[in-house]
């Protein structure tokens, strides 16, 4: 297990983590989610001894990392895959690894074979792609088969079949009765490997909860609501469900996203409208959008559009000189301004790339046309190649 208490760092005047206090337990895989600069490295940095805490202290088993007797075989982590000598190979970056720590060299073979690296574990390391890198940490991660594991982004830069395998990867050591922490900004991923939390913005913490907990707790779940393809009767349901409560905004392609009622009074106010349905489903929101309503105001780094002033020329004007492009624009004009994600506390749920009612384009509702003919049945999803199992 992993503890902090009132874990503090500050560098001069900038406070990276201020008074986070949580837990990582065995058995699990925890999630470690914030925004760019929220902290996290510096607090995993901090549970491995490679950081002082200013205030505050941080454990695993009950100890500061530095005083854990044998740690690298009772700790494994992956904090930068670019920490490497570029000059050795996968292996002997590995042999090294394991030779400081007391791990016989057989070792280094099995780890490789766990992250599918055999067969260029005699090449130079600099010649690794980002997500070769990112394997050859996680391998030295594992080499001490350790009891906790530590990931900093460790789907960085990996294909869907390596990201697949980093899921079932951390699910495996998390089912063997490890600490596992995993650092990631990709929800989607987290929602289907993490069974618990920490979320942390600009150094403090927001959440430590299960994420079922953390999504109903930051989100609220939606009613689809989708209607024959009349406008006057999706007018005469929007009005009837507004009246009695709900928000509703009309998805891209007619159907209606209804907060604030529960479907049978949804299916009641249809009634009462005589307006059919098509479709009244419950629809609970994704990781992503309760991570983005939670952290909304702790963001430190938001874009802005590009207006790529002076570089836009009128039609027919002549190229700009030296550019050597084609005169049109190869996208959309305008760009239109990017708004921050506009969750607010209390507010009903407004997706970003939802247009609001009013501003609606009738799209065409997949429901009326005509029937296509029946595809050809979808071949099995080919297996990937999984990395061999580890032999321990
Ligand atoms: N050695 C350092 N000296 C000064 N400031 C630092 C140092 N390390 C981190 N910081 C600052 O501390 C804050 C937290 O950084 P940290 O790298 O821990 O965030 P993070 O959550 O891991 O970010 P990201 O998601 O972008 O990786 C940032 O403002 C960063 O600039």
């Amino acid at each position: 297990m992993i503890e902090a208490v009132g874990l503090t760092k500050t560098y001069g005047s900038k406070t990276a983590v201020y008074n986070l206090s949580f837990q990582v337990r065995p058995g699990m895989v925890t999630g470690f989610l914030g925004p760019n600069g929220s902290g996290k490295s510096t607090t995993m940095r901090m549970i491995l001894g490679l950081d002082t805490p200013t205030a505050g202290r941080v454990t695993v088993g009950g100890q500061p990392f530095r005083q854990l007797p044998n740690a690298p075989r009772r700790v494994g982590a992956l904090l930068d895959a670019k920490a490497v000598h570029g000059g050795r190979s996968a292996r002997h970056h590995l042999l090294c690894l394991a030779q400081l720590s007391g791990i016989p060299a057989r070792r280094v073979d099995e780890v490789l074979g766990v992250v599918g690296l055999q067969e260029v574990a005699g090449r130079r390391s600099k010649g690794f792609s980002l997500g070769m890198g990112q394997r050859l940490g996680i391998a030295a991660a594992l080499l001490g088969d350790p009891e906790v594991l530590l990931f900093d982004e460790p789907v960085n830069g990996l294909d869907p079949e390596g990201i697949h395998w980093v899921r079932h990867l951390m699910r495996k050591l998390a089912s063997e009765g490890r600490t596992v922490f995993v650092s990631s900004h990709l929800m989607s991923e987290m929602a289907l490997t993490a069974d618990h939390l920490i979320v942390i913005g600009r150094g403090q913490l927001l959440a430590d909860m299960s994420v079922k907990d953390f999504i109903a707790g930051n989100s609220t779940g939606f009613a689809m609501v989708r209607t024959p393809d009349v406008a006057a009767d999706r007018e005469k349901l929007t009005k009837a469900l507004t009246d009695a409560g709900a928000q509703v905004q009309q998805e891209q392609d007619g159907a209606l996203r209804v907060t604030g009622l529960e479907l049978p009074r949804i299916s009641d106010l249809a009634h009462e409208a005589a307006v059919r349905l098509w479709e009244l489903s419950p629809h609970q929101a994704s990781l992503e959008e309760a991570y983005m309503r939670l952290t909304n105001g702790a963001v430190d780094y938001r874009s802005t559009a590009d207006p790529r002033q002076g570089l836009q020329q009128p039609a027919g004007a002549p190229a700009p000189g030296g550019w050597g492009m084609p005169q049109q624009a190869p996208w959309p004009q305008p760009v239109p301004q990017q708004q921050p994600y506009g969750y607010g506390y209390g507010q009903p749920q407004q997706h970003p790339q939802q247009p609001p009612v009013q501003a609606y384009a009738p799209p065409v509702n997949p429901y009326t046309q005509p029937a296509a003919p029946a595809a050809p049945a979808a071949p099995s999803a080919p297996q990937p190649t999984e990395p061999v199992e580890d032999a321990r």
